[in-house]
């Protein structure tokens, strides 16, 4: 894993040495909006107009972040409109690379349908020459400006929800934003970033701070599940879909390999309940890739996992029947 210096790249780890040991996440830079009329959003440039075929998603089936914008792009029924390629699991040193089924690579990846490239930095170049920081999925592209319109996957799934046609289901509607806002702050700070947080922690202290805030906040969510079918009530929304990308990855990876094993998602009931009431939505199965999730974690991080051993368990089953639908109707 590295990072673009003045638009070279340099293969280096997260430094946590100048954080005492914390792991603090980058902001994202690529910053434009697609909306319906290409008017510019809430922040960035104009000119990205919501069309079919222009736009082009670059993800990894293993990224928490990159998952969000598969789940929102099958939801909207989006498939024909946005295309889509799928790095290799294995981040190592050049990082995102591109190695298809039919190179040798994991079943599920996929070449750069964009230029035929071999990294994901080479789209960070294009769009940005002397670009410095990050190279991260999932990415943007807009065909049309031959540029990087967002890397930022929590602005790229309110651009499905809304800039494509008004298609349901609405995911960010406007009666329930202060209250999806709400959730989403706590949840991305303990849950989402949490587990992260806890797993690339090089000292104690910062590893139980995570710990304690990510589990505090999973018993917070048990218990406000118990009285809705959803995280803001009877409707699926944007911080259902953000929630479930860190729950379907926790018992294969992050328990382990993250250390985040007070308990497993198994061992709530409400939250194990709607993690496959979530799963069984039409669309939301084909995007959960195991393989890749298992072999992008524990082969990606030689600091935490030096021989890159994949465990072969835990047994899940997210296609089991759940009783959401039962309890608070459908
Ligand atoms: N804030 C970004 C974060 C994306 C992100 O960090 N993706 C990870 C993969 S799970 C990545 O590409 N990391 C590479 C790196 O940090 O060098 C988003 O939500 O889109």
């Amino acid at each position: 894993m590295g990072l673009l210096v003045d638009g070279q790249w340099r293969d280096q780890w997260y430094d946590t040495a100048k954080t005492g040991g914390r792991f603090e996440r980058s902001a994202s830079a690529f910053r434009n909006w697609v909306t319906a009329d290409g008017r510019p959003g809430p922040s960035g440039e104009g000119g990205f107009e919501g069309e079919p075929e222009r736009y082009h998603l670059t993800v990894s089936l293993a990224c928490p972040w990159a998952h969000r914008t598969l789940i929102v792009r099958a939801l909207k029924g989006l498939e024909d409109a946005i295309s889509v390629s799928v790095v290799s699991p294995y981040m190592r040193e050049e990082g995102w690379v591109f190695q298809p089924e039919s190179e040798g690579g994991v079943p599920g990846a996929t070449a750069d349908a964009l230029f035929g490239s071999r990294r994901v930095y080479e789209l960070y170049q294009r769009a940005k020459p002397d670009y410095s920081g990050r190279v991260t999925v999932p990415v943007l592209w807009d065909r049309e400006r031959n540029t990087i319109v967002s890397n930022e996957s929590a602005e790229i799934i309110r651009m499905l929800n809304d800039a494509f046609g008004a298609g349901e289901p609405d995911l960010y509607p406007q009666d329930l934003r202060e209250e999806i806002d709400a959730v989403n702050a706590r949840v991305y700070d303990r849950v989402n970033n949490g587990v992260y947080k806890a797993g690339f922690a090089t000292k104690q202290e910062a590893y139980e701070d995570a710990f304690t805030a990510l589990f505090a906040e999973l018993d917070a969510l048990e218990e406000r599940l118990d009285g809705r079918r959803y995280l803001c009530g009877s409707r699926l929304t944007e911080a259902d879909i953000r929630l479930f990308t860190t729950l379907v990855r926790f018992d294969a990876v992050y328990v382990g390999h993250f250390k985040c094993n007070r308990r497993r998602i198994a061992d709530y009931p409400n939250l194990s309940n709607y993690l496959r009431d979530l799963y069984a939505l039409p669309g939301v199965a084909p995007t959960v890739n195991l393989e890749h999730i298992k072999r992008h974690y524990y082969g990606s991080h030689p600091t935490i996992n030096p021989t890159g051993i994949v465990p072969l368990g835990p047994e899940l089953d997210f296609a089991a029947p759940n009783d959401r639908a039962l309890r608070f109707g459908a």
